[in-house]
């Protein structure tokens, strides 16, 4: 039996379309747009123009700030000492104002960041926690990998992102509208057509550019969580690890994953080198477009009858506002690295999105077919049940010709099942390993579905229904009342010093009265991680503890005693039952067998036998088992 400590793969990921920016991309975008943006609101609309207003000073101030040096020449040949002081008192209130206007800017990207993070997280976290739907994604689904870094760092990285993006998007339509105006009128629309044309065509060379780099991103993503998973495998299994010295091998794996990790991260370097040329030769052609803009009419002609000097003055202004517009569309462009961030970001975000979706569908699907009381959400205090769908009152689970698989290679466990789980009637089931003992409990839980048959749950789940024990202890991090009384999130039925009595009565039940002058008490903070210092079969008395306290009326064990004596096993299984809970177990010892009424033993291949306690009771089908 693995212990507590023991994690999720990180996903194998079924081949996916590669991602581009393309159709696909604009979809997955836009759903996200709408999550940050599901509406209007003031605090939108108010942190939007605040970022506007901030922008549209800054470009005013950095106009201005732009103008000095060519004020200076003036005065500095003038040799206008008056002149000269104003200039740099002006100049220095222009700068402290554009440093502060530019720190307000990051300040309030920065707070976008941080919103726009927290509703995409918590959005994502409503369907990953939904039902069963991270056990799905984690343990059965393999469609895409490491879904917890998708929702922690690639989330993180998109927002920060898309905020450092914001306040240059914003202005932008404002300053190319200002600066095309200016150009038309300046150089007619020889200026601005060529202008755009030239955007237009640096923006497809981009786009060509761009493309392989979103999809490396998105590999080079990939393999970040799977070697931060390796680091998290080793460090939730130090001690196994340890005990097997296995530190030389698990270098040498980790260290492959790492170096395939940099061998894409270098070939993602190579593909934005051909980005960074593209964006570089765009900015410096830029700068000669202005004056190959401003020569055509000269050398057609058009200004003939000006004077050299009139000439030169009409060259510089117009090849200020025609620079101007050149650098309002390079710095578009020079946006590019930031955009294929982005949008190698909101493909795996995207993916996540319609995996979660589609697996919520499915989830809901399931629980509108089962009728079941599988919605954790009412957990232990289900009372939306109707009278018919409670009967027969005694009955728990009631099986009909189940038949059972595995979910990836489809190998036959259990075939035509019938069982009928009732009050009083406590059953065992055993069989050899991988016979699918844990695998019918699943199924009675609702995780994982039979390929035939039916199943029903007539009890809820918690205190007045069903507690499962899983194979692995699971604790949470917190104090030991929250370990108790787990998965509740606060104490029930009773509270105070009545609760406190019977979490200690329950502790001294399942032998672990010392673990409360460990703590230090029921809710003394503690800051250890408790798979590191409890042993396997503390683990299993504090999970007893917990079934004790919740005290439901079915308990449903997965070798839930393997790590403890029989005379230990023998006390445990008795306070179960004095406290009137129907036990469904899977265990491997006899020692098991004088608790229960039934057996039902899987024998492979899909065979079983139901036997009453005192003598064999074969099902025809399966007799020859
Ligand atoms: N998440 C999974 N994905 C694919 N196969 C699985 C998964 N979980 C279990 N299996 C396979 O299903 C089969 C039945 O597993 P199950 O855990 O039910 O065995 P078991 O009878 O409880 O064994 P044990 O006595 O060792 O606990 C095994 O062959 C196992 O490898």
């Amino acid at each position: 039996m693995a212990d507590g400590r023991a994690v999720p793969r990180c996903g194998g990921g079924r081949p996916q379309s590669r991602p581009q920016l393309d159709l696909k991309f604009l979809q997955r975008f836009l759903r996200i747009q709408a999550i940050l943006f599901p509406k209007w609101s003031s605090q939108n609309v108010l942190m939007f123009l605040t970022l506007l207003c901030i922008t549209l000073l800054e470009q005013l101030v950095i106009y201005q700030v732009g103008l000095i040096p060519s004020q200076y020449y003036g005065i500095l040949g003038s040799k206008d000492l008056y002149g000269f002081k104003t200039l740099t008192v002006i100049a220095l209130l222009l700068i402290v104002v554009n440093s502060m206007l530019k720190s307000f800017d990051q300040f309030i990207s920065n707070l976008m960041y941080v919103s726009w993070r927290k509703t995409l997280t918590e959005d994502l976290h409503c369907q990953y926690f939904e039902g069963q739907v991270y056990y799905t994604l984690n343990v059965l689904h393999e469609d895409i990998d490491n879904p917890d870094q998708r929702i922690s760092q690639d989330v993180e990285r998109f927002c920060r992102q898309l905020s450092s993006m914001a306040s240059k998007l914003i202005i932008s339509p404002f300053t190319l509208a200002y600066y095309t105006y200016q150009c038309f009128h300046s150089t007619g629309w020889l200026g601005p057509v060529s202008i755009f044309g030239y955007f237009v065509i640096g923006t497809v060379v981009n786009k060509m550019l761009m493309s392989p780099i979103v999809s490396k991103l998105v590999q080079q993503e990939k393999l970040e969580g799977d070697f931060r998973f390796k680091h998290m495998q080793i460090r939730v299994n130090a001690e196994p690890a340890a005990f097997y010295r296995a530190g030389r091998v698990e270098h040498m794996r980790t260290d492959r994953r790492l170096q395939s990790l940099l061998q894409t991260q270098r070939e993602l370097m190579g593909k934005e080198l051909c980005l960074y040329i593209g964006i570089n030769t765009f900015d410096y052609l830029g700068s000669i477009l202005s004056y190959v803009v401003i020569a055509v009419p000269i050398f057609s002609g058009v200004y003939g009858d000006l004077t050299p000097t009139e000439l030169s003055s009409l060259v510089s202004k117009n090849a200020f506002v025609s620079i101007y517009l050149i650098s309002c569309f390079s710095q578009l462009i020079d946006l590019s690295t930031t955009v294929s961030d982005v949008a190698g970001y909101t493909h795996r975000i995207g993916e996540l999105q319609e995996t979660l979706l589609n697996l919520s569908r499915k989830w809901k699907d399931h629980c509108l077919e089962a009728k079941s009381s599988w919605d954790l959400d009412k957990w232990g205090l289900d009372s939306s049940r109707s009278e018919e769908e409670m009967v027969p009152e005694d009955t728990a689970f009631l099986l009909e010709r189940v038949t059972l698989a595995v979910p990836s290679s489809g190998r036959l466990l259990i075939k035509d099942l019938n069982l009928r789980i009732s009050q009083g009637n406590n059953l065992l089931i055993v069989g050899n390993t991988g016979t699918g003992k844990t695998s019918l409990l699943r199924v009675l839980n609702g995780l994982w579905e039979s390929t035939q048959g039916s199943v029903s749950m007539l009890t809820c789940f918690g205190p007045h229904g069903v507690v499962f024990l899983p194979q692995r202890p699971f604790f949470t991090d917190g104090t030991l009342r929250e370990q108790v009384i787990y998965p509740l999130k606060e104490i029930y039925p009773l509270s105070g010093s009545a609760d406190d009595e019977r979490i200690l009565r329950f502790l001294e039940l399942a032998g672990l009265s010392d673990l409360l002058a460990r703590t230090g008490g029921l809710d003394q903070q503690v800051d250890w991680n408790w798979y590191d210092i409890l042993s396997p079969g503390e683990m299993q008395r504090l999970s007893f503890t917990r079934l004790f306290y919740l005290q439901p009326r079915y308990a449903v064990l997965d070798e839930a005693t393997s790590a403890l004596t029989e005379e230990v096993e023998h006390e445990l299984y008795r306070t179960c039952i004095r406290l009137g809970m129907t036990l469904i177990s899977v265990g491997h010892r006899t020692s098991l067998e004088k608790f229960h009424s039934w057996i039902l033993r899987l024998c492979g291949g899909g065979r079983w036998e139901l036997t009453k306690n005192e003598g064999t009771k074969c099902l025809p089908a399966n007799k020859e088992c």
